[in-house]
């Protein structure tokens, strides 16, 4: 991975140099802790490990029985199904991969009905194993799988934690079961047991994942200057104190669009703690260009913009037109066009003292996409590590799960009174 934050000094909100150079001082110390973190893997920090600690094999092999499936459909949410959605739509493969994620049940009664049920390996995931979201959807795909004459226990895979609903559902069926690692929390679980069964299935390499994360995890050092990750991570943050309180992920690449849905979680979940943190906003290029830019060059001056690209495409060439308005195009590539407009947005943004960071792959391919997630997961620890934030806990998000338990039936939770005191202003 590079990342370049020649566009991220001098800007609105003010980032210098010399802040910088200030700030690796306490990138030095941070990065001792990360490292002691993972050499006793301490929850959390074991996740920076995972390049090492992976059984890729365990993974082939709890997936080998499942001869050549058309579809995949992975039924968790959150960090549950952002990193397999990530690696399957930037390394496509042999299989169509959906997500049952949100139990909206208009969507989820149409994506069952198109599917081919007997053609379907499940991959059921969650760490808790008591996930009201994707227990209850998994017992609609189930009944769905009976209904079609499918034996669901012959297509069925379980990813979660030592304990739990999941765990106690795998065990009476006897189905196979992976363990998601000790110490490895949901979003920073992609290069794991989460994620990695579908890459399997897809036939990705995921050898190629785990190097591309090693090599990133090898460039991890006590100095912001020779580590892309910390790079990231260390400018965000310093970014961010002094008025950057929105981060705009924008990959130019459409194969990376979930890749920002993942990073969303990453940054949202981790370092959103004690009125701090930044705000992760998904965008796309180009497609972005012609709707968000406007108010990221021009709104508040309260943002980041991250542009990510690969440095290879796939060579598309535009075909040569007699179209006098159009010659320009003629003889270019996709590619080549998609490039310019990344190159256009940064310097639009610079040129209107917009803080931006370059970060780029050299292809999407399994070791760019390693690096990347590594990456960003590292930029993350840091992040909270300057922050002094507890990266790893998500204390907001639970409130919310067990209001929403109690409301259902599920227990003597007091947070579920607040939902008796909403107030109303209700205009009809
Ligand atoms: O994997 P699970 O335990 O089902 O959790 C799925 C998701 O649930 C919660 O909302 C957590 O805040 C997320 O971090 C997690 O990824």
């Amino acid at each position: 991975m590079y990342v370049d934050l020649g566009n991220a000094l001098n800007g609105q909100p003010r980032l210098t140099r010399e802040a910088l150079d200030r700030l690796d001082d306490r990138v030095a110390d941070a990065h001792e802790r990360i490292a002691r973190g993972r050499a006793d893997a301490d929850h959390g920090y074991a996740a920076l490990n995972l390049p090492d600690t992976v059984d890729a094999d365990a993974v082939r092999a709890a997936v080998a029985d499942f001869d050549d499936p058309e579809t995949v459909l992975t039924v968790g949410i959150g960090g549950s199904a952002l990193g397999a959605a990530t690696l399957t739509e930037a390394l496509g493969g042999d299989v169509d991969h959906y997500i049952l994620d949100n139990v909206d049940p208009a969507h989820v009664g149409t994506l069952l009905d198109s599917l081919s049920l007997a053609d379907t390996v499940v991959h059921v995931v969650s760490r808790s194993g008591t996930t009201a979201e994707t227990l209850s959807n998994f017992l609609v795909v189930r009944e769905a799988m009976t209904d079609a004459g499918v034996d669901w226990t012959e297509r069925t895979l379980v990813t979660t934690g030592e304990a739990g609903n999941l765990r106690s559902l795998a065990e009476r069926h006897d189905l196979p079961a992976l363990d998601v690692p000790a110490g490895v929390p949901g979003r920073f679980s992609a290069l794991s047991t989460v994620a990695l069964p579908v890459a399997a299935l897809a036939g990705a390499d995921i050898e190629g994942l785990l190097d591309g994360a090693r090599a990133e995890a090898d460039r991890l050092s006590g100095s912001l200057f020779e580590s892309p990750a910390y790079a990231y991570g260390a400018a965000c943050y310093a970014l961010e104190r002094r008025g950057a309180g929105v981060n705009a992920m924008m990959p130019y690449a459409e194969s990376l669009e979930y890749f920002a849905e993942w990073f969303a979680q990453l940054w949202a979940e981790s370092l959103g703690k004690d009125a701090v943190g930044q705000t992760p906003v998904r965008a796309l290029g180009a497609t972005d260009q012609h709707s968000q830019l406007q108010l990221y060059r021009a709104g508040p001056r309260d943002k980041l913009v991250t542009l990510v690209r690969p440095r290879e495409r796939p060579e598309v060439p535009i075909p040569e037109t007699d179209l006098d308005g159009l010659s320009y195009l003629g003889g270019e590539s996709l590619g080549g066009l998609l490039d310019a407009e990344f190159e256009a947005t940064e310097a639009s943004l610079a040129a209107a003292d917009c803080p931006n960071i370059r970060v780029e792959i050299d292809r999407v391919d399994a070791h760019g996409i390693g690096e990347l997630l590594y990456g960003m997961e590292a930029a993350c620890v840091l992040y909270g590590e300057l922050a002094n934030v507890s990266t790893f806990t998500q204390p907001a998000v639970e409130w919310g799960k067990r209001a929403a338990r109690g409301l259902l039936g599920g227990g003597d939770f007091p947070e579920a009174d607040a939902v008796g005191e909403k107030r109303e202003l209700l205009v009809e």
